[in-house]
């Protein structure tokens, strides 16, 4: 058998282009490569930052494992005064391979305290929270209520003679529940409550609330907290339950920048009721980079693993073949790097635009508001979906090994599956996506200029320009045939609408009925973003000729089985023949094989450190077998050779007489 490490060394000699180049080009630039080296090295040589026997503590000791980690990760930032969002990013990307329990408190509570409080509000509370001196969460889920926030049933009730709010859980389905880190960690929430001022109600706004006591972390008067018990996953993580009963806030504690009330109950309605949503559309667009960030590891663990992994002689007496050198192991695996590569640089798009145009909806350009989330909301959907069930090609392409905790792609999947449901469920998000998609369908003068193919209506008749497999080389024609699938699908759903209107359904009977057309089309789109996306940002970079290569190429992979995946909806109109789609799959082939040397190169230049990896499967020196074996023999089971269950139970029958 060829030893594993000789099999690695192998592939990375076999590499065309300067895998450090392409990891400056990942990380945006060398100056990101070296903050995000001197990060790791704030944390990665620090012992309570170890993973090793992480998969098997239990839920309980996971969760205090990681508020141990957390308490070190604060002090560490506060030492190296790290106070940029983007370093602590880069950290929980590259680095923690953990959900936090202040994930909450960094990624929505200051956020929301910075766009929706007063210039007051944000000098009284941001400090505090980042200091870490109070830690927040977001609470707005109930049990009866998550995608259909309008109809939360919290209320916080506004007393004008004190000044206050109160604020109160009417019924059992009222009751807070599943907001991340609120079980057990947060001493503070940003609460969704329907505001009522003078028996009206003025829908949904923002309230912070003290849920624990900053002198013993025991509940405040007319709060029940706790935590929600066990879930798929995010074990470190203690989602939690809240019920009010009476709870007094100063009136002050309105988060006020958009909507305000007057100490005598005076009410002044945001510019746009949708703004109090704004943080719900900065997480969508956070889950875009991490679903890159989590698909990325996944298949950096599994294509290492499967050139390190042999298995059945070709031929009898010779060495069995790499697994990766199957062709139907390459075709589980290199869609899901090209897929996290596009995503990387999605990602990063995503990320670019929610700052600008939040920029704009900040100096007032309320415009923005819609496109922002019409892109978002789409975004978000389609990436979280196919990272996850990338993750999951990834852990069974690994085979048995693949189904333990050891290699790192169980816990993975569990943590990232929530992502299709939390900040928006996928489907509902799809179906905001194909409202905002039909609305500049119908009117131009909305349509921002991402967004402009929309205007050019599909021709009947339409046919793809591809003569031969050659020519799907060439970006142009791909992004081409996704457009058109997008433009087609728009164009249909608008019209399947149209029908069930002018057979007399109400709008919203008629948008019902529409659904189905109305994420297909979304899916569609993101589709198309997301390739085109990547050929125009590819085109753009100033690397080696041979990384250019290797991105074209991937990209390439990633058009052409969305092609073959979705076949049939380049088939219907017969934009794409029968001959064409045999190019298609002649090419995905042809593709693999120039792919073949650089795989390893490919993930290598993402750069994770094995701790963030935490994986035997997927370490970067491949000693897969050796760390297999050490991490059982260290298992809980195993620290006896005689287990006490044997005295308690098996004894007996084993010594009975028959
Ligand atoms: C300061 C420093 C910081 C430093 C650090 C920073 C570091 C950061 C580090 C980050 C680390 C990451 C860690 C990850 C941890 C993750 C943990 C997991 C967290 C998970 C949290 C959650 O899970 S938290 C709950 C999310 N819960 C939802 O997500 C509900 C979905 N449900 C809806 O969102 C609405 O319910 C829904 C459907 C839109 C209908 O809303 P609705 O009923 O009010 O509106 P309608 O449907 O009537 O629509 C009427 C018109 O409003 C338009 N519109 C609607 N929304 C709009 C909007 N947002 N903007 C503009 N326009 C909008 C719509 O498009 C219509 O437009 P039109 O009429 O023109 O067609
Ligand atoms: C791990 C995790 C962490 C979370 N963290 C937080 C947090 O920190 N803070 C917080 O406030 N919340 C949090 N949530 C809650 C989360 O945001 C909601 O669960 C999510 O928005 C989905 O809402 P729901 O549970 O009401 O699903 P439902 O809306 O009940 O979805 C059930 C089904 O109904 C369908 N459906 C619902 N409405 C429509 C519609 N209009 N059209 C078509 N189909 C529809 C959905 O597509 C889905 O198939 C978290 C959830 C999870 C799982």
């Amino acid at each position: 058998m060829a030893s594993p490490s000789s099999d690695l060394d192998r592939e990375r000699r076999k590499c065309t282009f300067n895998v450090a180049e392409l990891t400056d080009i990942i990380n945006g630039g060398r100056e990101k490569t070296e903050r995000r080296q001197y990060l790791e090295s704030l944390v990665l040589n620090e012992p309570i930052f170890n993973y090793d026997d992480y998969y098997f503590l239990s839920r309980e000791e996971k969760y205090s494992d990681a508020v141990k980690k957390t308490v070190r990760l604060v002090q560490v930032l506060k030492q190296h005064n790290i106070e940029d969002p983007e370093d602590y990013q880069t950290l929980l990307k590259y680095v923690l391979n953990l959900n936090l329990p202040i994930a909450l408190h960094n990624s929505m509570f200051r956020p929301t305290i910075r766009d929706q409080g007063t210039d007051e509000q944000r000098k009284k509370w941001l400090p505090l929270a980042n200091d870490y001196k109070i830690i927040g969460t977001y609470a707005q889920t109930e049990l009866g209520h998550g995608t259909f926030i309008r109809g939360l049933e919290t209320t916080s009730t506004y007393d004008p003679k004190r000044e206050e709010f109160v604020l109160n859980t009417p019924t059992l389905t009222a009751t807070k529940w599943w907001p991340g880190c609120l079980g057990k960690t947060s001493t503070h929430a940003v609460v969704m409550a329907q505001l009522y001022i003078k028996n009206q109600c003025y829908g949904i706004h923002s309230f912070i609330i003290q849920l624990r006591s900053l002198k013993d972390h025991s509940p405040m008067p007319g709060v029940t907290v706790g935590d929600i018990g066990n879930k798929v996953g995010l074990e470190t993580n203690d989602n939690g339950f809240l019920a009010m009963d009476n709870v007094r806030i100063p009136r002050e504690n309105m988060l006020m920048r958009h909507a305000q009330v007057y100490p005598d109950g005076t009410y002044r309605k945001p510019a746009n009721s949708k703004l109090v949503y704004g943080t719900m559309v900065l997480l969508r667009a956070t889950v875009v980079s991490e679903s890159a960030t989590n698909l990325s590891k996944a298949a950096t663990i599994a294509i290492r693993y499967s050139c390190v992994r042999r298995q059945t002689e070709a031929k009898p007496g010779e060495l069995e073949p790499q697994i990766i050198d199957y062709v139907t192991q390459q075709h589980k695996l290199v869609p899901q790097l090209a897929t996290a590569y596009a995503f990387a640089w999605i990602a990063r798009y995503m990320m670019s635009t929610y700052h600008a145009l939040h920029a704009d909806i900040e100096s007032g350009h309320l415009g923005a508001l819609q496109e922002l989330h019409g892109i978002s909301s789409g975004l978000k959907a389609f990436t979280a979906e196919m990272s996850v069930s990338g993750i999951e090609v990834c852990r069974r392409a690994c085979g048995g090994h693949g189904f333990s905790a050891a290699s790192g792609l169980v816990s993975m999947y569990k943590d990232r599956l929530p992502s299709c449901t939390y900040e928006g469920e996928n489907t509902v998000l799809y179906l905001q996506t194909a409202r905002f998609l039909l609305k500049c369908f119908r009117q131009p003068s909305i349509t921002p200029s991402s967004m402009s193919y929309i205007q050019v209506k599909p021709l009947p008749g339409a046919r793809w320009g591809v003569k031969s497999p050659e020519d799907l080389m060439k970006p142009i024609l791909l992004v081409e045939a996704f457009e058109h699938r997008a433009q087609r699908t728009i164009k249909s759903a608008a019209q399947f609408l149209e029908s069930q209107i002018s057979q007399g359904l109400d709008t919203s009977e008629a948008m019902n009925r529409s659904g189905i057309e109305f994420v297909r089309c979304a899916k569609a789109h993101c589709y198309y973003f997301v390739t085109r996306n990547f050929f125009q940002s590819t085109a753009l970079l100033k690397c080696s000729k041979e990384i250019k290569e290797s991105l074209l190429t991937l990209g390439v992979v990633f058009a052409l089985n969305g092609i073959a995946d979705n076949s049939g909806e380049f088939l219907e109109d017969c934009f794409i023949t029968g001959t064409q789609m045999e190019f298609v799959r002649e090419r995905i082939l042809y593709c693999y094989k120039q792919l073949r040397p650089n795989l390893v190169g490919l993930v290598d230049a993402f750069a994770f450190a094995d701790q963030s990896l935490n994986s035997a499967l997927g370490a970067y020196d491949g000693d897969v077998y050796n760390r297999l074996y050490n991490w059982a023999k260290r298992a809980p089971l195993n620290k006896t050779d005689v287990h006490s269950s044997y005295h308690k139970y098996l004894k007996p029958i084993l010594k009975s007489k028959i």
